[in-house]
């Protein structure tokens, strides 16, 4: 057996099974990954209440107990963080990555669940932005996070995007890419990569039906994979989004309210 590749997520659990920690894992598996996970809120979806997200965060300590466990065997090959919960969740999250020297973190700044208001509070969002993107490698925020981020607001076009990337960039994260995705008018789904010098317009057709429930959160997770696996970090974005529209196309539509990406798209289409 070749050399183990580990891969860790600090996420919440998505029960539907598209999001969160449940897309992370696969996702790694996908790319040949060894997957660990500390879990940080758990999300439920209640379909007698028009799919209202319930979002019960983890205790800190607990948090932090099994973020000792993972690194208990080292660093490991590249992580991601998704929803973090609290602010003293975010702070675990920090001590862990400074403590054990890790590298190549992605920071996904999940503020939002597709179609439902802020799930995270802004004390918990404005600890993502002090704490966690100056230890980034690559951060992913969406269209709205990005604007929360950058303090633009709502963004509406592709020269926004970029200066919306560049505002965060500066904020300490080494690479940032702002995703586009179907919040964006117009038939393309856009995300824009910026390194510090150079803007990367990374676009496909938009998918229809979109089944992108979790599309965020696989992003990140297949840049996770992608790092771990060696790549750059430009080549591991476009190779993401690469994966992430295949995972999109593969989707499924779950019940009347949600359509979960199949992480596993990628790989079928081969
Ligand atoms: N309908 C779609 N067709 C093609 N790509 C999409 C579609 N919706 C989202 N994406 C892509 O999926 C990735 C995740 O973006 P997005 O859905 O905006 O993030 P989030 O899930 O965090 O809100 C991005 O690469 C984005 O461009
Ligand atoms: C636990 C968890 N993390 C993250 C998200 C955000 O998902 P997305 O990948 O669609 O941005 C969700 C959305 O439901 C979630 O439940
Ligand atoms: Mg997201």
């Amino acid at each position: 057996m070749s050399k183990i590749i580990k891969a860790l997520t600090i996420a919440g659990s998505d029960s539907s099974g598209g999001a969160g920690i449940q897309a992370d894992l696969k996702t790694f598996e996908e790319y040949g990954t060894y997957g660990f996970s500390a879990l940080t809120t758990i999300v439920t979806m209640d379909p007698d209440n028009g799919w209202h997200h319930n979002v019960y965060p983890i205790d800190a300590a607990i948090v932090a107990e099994q973020l000792k466990t993972v690194f208990a065997g080292g660093p490991v090959d590249a992580m991601k963080t998704g929803m973090l919960g609290s602010v003293d969740i975010v702070k675990v999250a920090e001590k862990a990555i400074k403590e054990n020297l890790q590298t190549n973190v992605v920071i996904d700044p999940v503020m939002v669940c597709k179609g439902e208001d802020e799930v995270l509070n802004p004390e918990s969002a404005n600890a993502i932005r002090d704490l966690l993107l100056p230890l980034a490698t690559v951060a992913t925020p969406n269209l709205f996070e990005a604007g929360v981020l950058s303090g633009l607001g709502k963004l509406t076009s592709i020269d926004e995007m970029k200066e919306a990337a560049r505002l965060i960039h500066a904020l300490g994260t080494q690479n940032v890419v702002v995703k586009g995705g179907k919040a964006l008018g117009g038939d393309l789904a856009i995300d824009v990569f910026f390194d510090g010098s150079e803007y990367t317009v990374l676009e496909t057709a938009k998918i229809e039906p979109a089944y992108n429930h979790g599309a965020g959160c696989t992003f990140a997770a297949a840049i996770t994979g992608g790092l771990a696996n060696g790549l750059s970090v430009h080549d591991a974005v476009v190779k993401a989004k690469d994966f992430v529209s295949a995972a999109i196309r593969s989707g499924y539509a779950f019940n009347q309210y949600v359509g979960p990406v199949f992480h596993g798209g990628y790989r079928l289409e081969r």
